[in-house]
């Protein structure tokens, strides 16, 4: 079978939030290539915690099943976390089903997940390594469904501002333009992780960035945060760019001419428009880049680079296939 949902923005393509049903109940969930536990707002969580979600009740489905003595905790790039208990029950996307699927319950959650009131959980599609639920790993949504679909795949259709989509078991090729590139991944991390080097800047001279240099494919991030010497080289390029500490990060005047920039992935390059890497304005004449310097070594292509391109999960031979739209 198939499933697809809408995949539709927030304020600033900060998330994009797509509906689950969860035994019968649906829920806007932020669907997250970089993690790989499923929780939801629940009856669980305090009053205040759920002020304006909406919440997931486990008494009113009846095809709940507590997951005894069972728990997750997580926590993301971004500082962000949740943690609590465990069931299972039947979720649905958009047609595609998957009977007594790990549904962990939050208990707790961080500040930014509390006043995200759009936000009412994540489905967490990297690899099932990384599920956190204890005392055993649990595996994620895609995993189970995988053997069901009619090709062992799901795709992110990511717009800037405008609503996209996410579909399961199958290549939409009317989607894109072009042709799509496949790269091999590497699973090691539990992520959708490529080799990405190189970059050029509006279709320059190739640079490497720096030799080796990884990137995992991260729709629950929402910035491109790309090895140092790729920033620094781009913002270069952007009159009266600075890196501004107080912003935390590179920041332009808003009517800069911001050029493309072409990573590589897996030896091809990818274009990220210029025009999609104005985040959000910062103060009346100042645009905080959607480009910045990665803080660890990996570099996380979240929300921003798949504005530029149609990306397909391929969890049959464990590719990633790219291309323009
Ligand atoms: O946590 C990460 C980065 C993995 Cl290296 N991405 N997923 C996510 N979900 C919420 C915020 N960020």
């Amino acid at each position: 079978g198939t499933g697809l949902v809408t995949a539709t923005p927030e304020a600033n393509d900060v998330e994009y939030l797509s509906p689950v049903t969860i035994g019968g109940q649906t829920l806007n969930l932020d669907f997250d290539s970089g993690s790989s536990d499923l929780w939801v707002f629940n009856t669980q969580l305090s009053r205040a915690a759920t002020q304006g979600h909406t919440i997931y009740d486990p008494t009113k489905s009846k095809t709940f099943a507590l997951m005894q003595g069972a728990s997750f905790q997580i926590s993301y790039g971004d500082g962000s976390g949740a943690a609590g208990n465990v069931g299972t029950d039947t979720v649905d996307i958009g047609g595609a089903t998957v009977t007594q699927q790990a549904v962990e319950l939050a208990t707790a959650v961080s500040r930014s997940f509390v006043e995200d009131t759009n936000n009412n959980g994540l489905l967490g599609l990297a690899f099932s390594q990384l599920n956190t639920i204890q005392p055993a790993p649990q595996k994620t949504f895609f995993d189970n469904v995988k053997s069901s679909l009619a090709e062992p795949l799901f795709t992110a259709d990511l717009r800037a501002q405008a609503a996209g989509a996410y579909e399961f078991g199958r290549v939409d090729t009317s989607k894109f333009t072009g042709e799509m590139t496949w790269v091999p991944v590497n699973t090691t991390d539990g992520f959708w992780q490529f080799t990405s080097e190189k970059f050029s800047i509006d279709g320059g001279a190739p640079q490497t960035s720096t030799a080796g240099a990884q990137a995992i494919a991260d729709t629950g991030t929402t910035l491109l945060l790309a090895d140092p010497a790729v920033a620094q080289a781009y913002y270069a390029q952007v009159d009266g760019a600075v890196d501004d500490e107080q912003q935390g990060g590179f920041t332009f005047p808003c009517n800069a001419q911001l050029p493309d920039l072409q990573l590589d992935v897996g030896g091809t390059m990818a274009t990220v428009k210029g025009t999609d890497i104005n985040f959000a304005q910062v103060d009346d004449q100042t645009c905080f880049g959607g480009l910045q310097a990665s803080p660890a070594g990996l570099q996380i292509y979240g929300d921003i680079f798949f504005k530029s391109n149609f990306v397909a999960f391929n969890g049959g031979n464990n590719t990633l296939g790219f291309a323009q739209h």
